[in-house]
């Protein structure tokens, strides 16, 4: 089957790779052309695990191309993915410029039958608004689809190839042969395809990054009691994802969701319900607690070394917004890095993969290090924002020489308490005991 792909950020490159990798001749569209030039250079502008087999095969095998100009990409496709930026808007809805405004260049150009999918993230009756963008100007029959995607960062291939479910939204018998059709190789492989209308596709991507946002906050809410009451936040996740009702995963406290998916979403789905009239009320409480929850850090590095900060060095290992990823959108990494900036600590910083997108944004306002271990030299501490497999076993004794004091914020839980004792280690975690106070 012939399609394009229209955005070839993160969910773009991955379906566009995907696609090929099942049989399609696929044609990515995107604006931006240093973007484009990079890819038709073969060089993939993310960092994401397996992605550069698939990529380099299907591009060399010629079923994945890339071009800027949109009505070459989209002739002859039978399908139109729609890959496109919903940010928040300034009252925190999604914004649809970028969909709407694709949606209105498509009409004109529409040679023959086409399905448009919004594979992005987009409010109920967004198929609607699409639809009505492209009626305007088309001059061939055309079907809207919604199929959210429920891909994560870091293992976006495995997610797209073997789905949990994927999600088509629409009425049209037309369209859903299609959609049939293009999925079927994913579908044999014993992944359900679930049809609804498109109102309720575009609210189950909703529905589901709120819900796990929501676990993760209770658990973080557990966390923070924990401390309070002296138990250990581990053993409760324990505890309670062994119940299949609840389920082990997402249940990890920390230093709070980040990410460019569940915070802005969260957010537009508060939105929604206040459009409608709604008090959606775990939303909201579910921000609250997460934008204090990034800020859990600080108070208890100054109750450690006392209110001024002025003149220390922290190391910092992890910065994207968790492993796997290059991606520092929405990173609690930033916003505790900003914290000890503006308290006049010196920072110096280590992660695998997402050292460059933060020099784009920090500059030289903070030290990068070549190695995990180049940052801890001469520091006051060590505060652990990413859970990145390489910081669960560093060799201590090479730690314990380069680090002024042995001292450690760990705001994803990854050292055992015991170790810590053992060890010598003052360490301050979520939601269980300080080891060495
Ligand atoms: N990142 C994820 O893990 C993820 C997962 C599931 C769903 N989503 C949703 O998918 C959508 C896309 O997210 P993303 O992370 O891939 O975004 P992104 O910002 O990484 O990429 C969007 C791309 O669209 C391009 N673009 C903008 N305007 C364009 C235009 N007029 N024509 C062609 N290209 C244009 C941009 O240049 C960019 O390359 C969002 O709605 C997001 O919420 C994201
Ligand atoms: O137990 C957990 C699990 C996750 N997180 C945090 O939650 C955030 C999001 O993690 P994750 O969901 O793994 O990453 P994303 O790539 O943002 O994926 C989410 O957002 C995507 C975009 O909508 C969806 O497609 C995915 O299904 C959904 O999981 C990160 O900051 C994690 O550190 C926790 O704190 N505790």
């Amino acid at each position: 089957m012939k399609i394009a792909v229209v955005g070839t950020g993160y969910v773009g490159l991955v379906t566009g790779t995907c696609f090929a990798e099942t049989g399609n001749q696929v044609t990515c569209v995107d604006i931006d052309e240093r973007k484009v030039e990079k890819l038709n250079n073969r060089i993939i502008p993310i960092y994401e695990p397996g992605l550069d087999v698939l990529f380099h095969r299907n591009v060399e095998e010629g079923r994945l191309k890339f071009t800027t100009n949109l009505a070459e990409g989209i002739k002859g496709a039978e399908v139109i993915f729609l890959a496109l930026p919903t940010p928040p808007g300034e009252d925190g809805s999604a914004d649809l410029k970028y969909i709407l405004g694709v949606a209105n260049d498509l009409g004109p150009i529409l040679e023959q039958y086409a399905v448009i999918v919004d594979k992005s993230t987009v409010p109920v009756g967004t198929a609607e608004k699409v639809h009505a963008c492209i009626v305007k100007s088309a001059k061939v029959d055309f079907d809207v689809v919604s199929n959210p995607e429920f891909l994560r960062e870091g293992v976006a291939v495995e997610d797209f190839m073997k789905p949990d479910r994927v999600v088509i939204g629409t009425k049209s018998d037309k369209a859903k042969a299609v959609m049939n059709r293009l999925y079927a190789p994913l579908v044999r492989q014993g992944n359900p395809v679930i049809f609804m209308d498109e109102r309720s596709a575009e609210m189950t991507k909703y529905a589901a990054n709120a819900f796990l946002a929501t676990k993760i906050t209770f658990m973080n809410e557990i966390a923070n009691l924990c401390e309070k009451v002296g138990a250990n936040v581990d053993d409760i996740r324990k505890g309670i994802g062994t119940d299949s009702r609840i389920g082990k995963r997402f249940l990890f406290a920390g230093i709070g969701y980040g990410g460019s998916c569940f915070p802005k979403d969260v957010q537009a789905l508060a939105k929604t319900a206040q459009d409608y009239d709604y008090d959606f009320k775990v939303l909201q409480s579910v921000m609250d607690v997460n934008n204090a929850q990034k800020k859990r850090l600080l108070p208890v590095i100054k109750k450690h070394f006392g209110d001024d900060l002025k003149g220390k060095t922290i190391a910092v290992w992890g910065l994207a917004f968790k492993p796997y990823t290059d991606d520092i959108r929405e990173a609690p990494a930033l916003d505790n890095i900003r914290e000890l900036l503006a308290e006049g600590v010196k920072v110096t910083a280590y992660d695998p993969e997402a050292m460059e997108n933060v020099r784009n944004i920090l500059g030289n306002q903070i030290t990068f290090a070549h190695t995990s271990y180049a940052a801890l030299d001469d520091a006051d501490a060590l505060v652990i924002m990413t859970e990145w497999p390489m910081f669960r076993t560093p060799e201590f004794e090479k730690m314990n020489l380069l680090l002024k004091s042995k001292v450690i914020f760990d705001g994803r839980n990854v050292y055992e308490l015991e170790q810590m004792r053992e060890m010598g280690y003052t360490y301050y975690s979520i939601g269980r005991e300080v080891v060495n106070s």
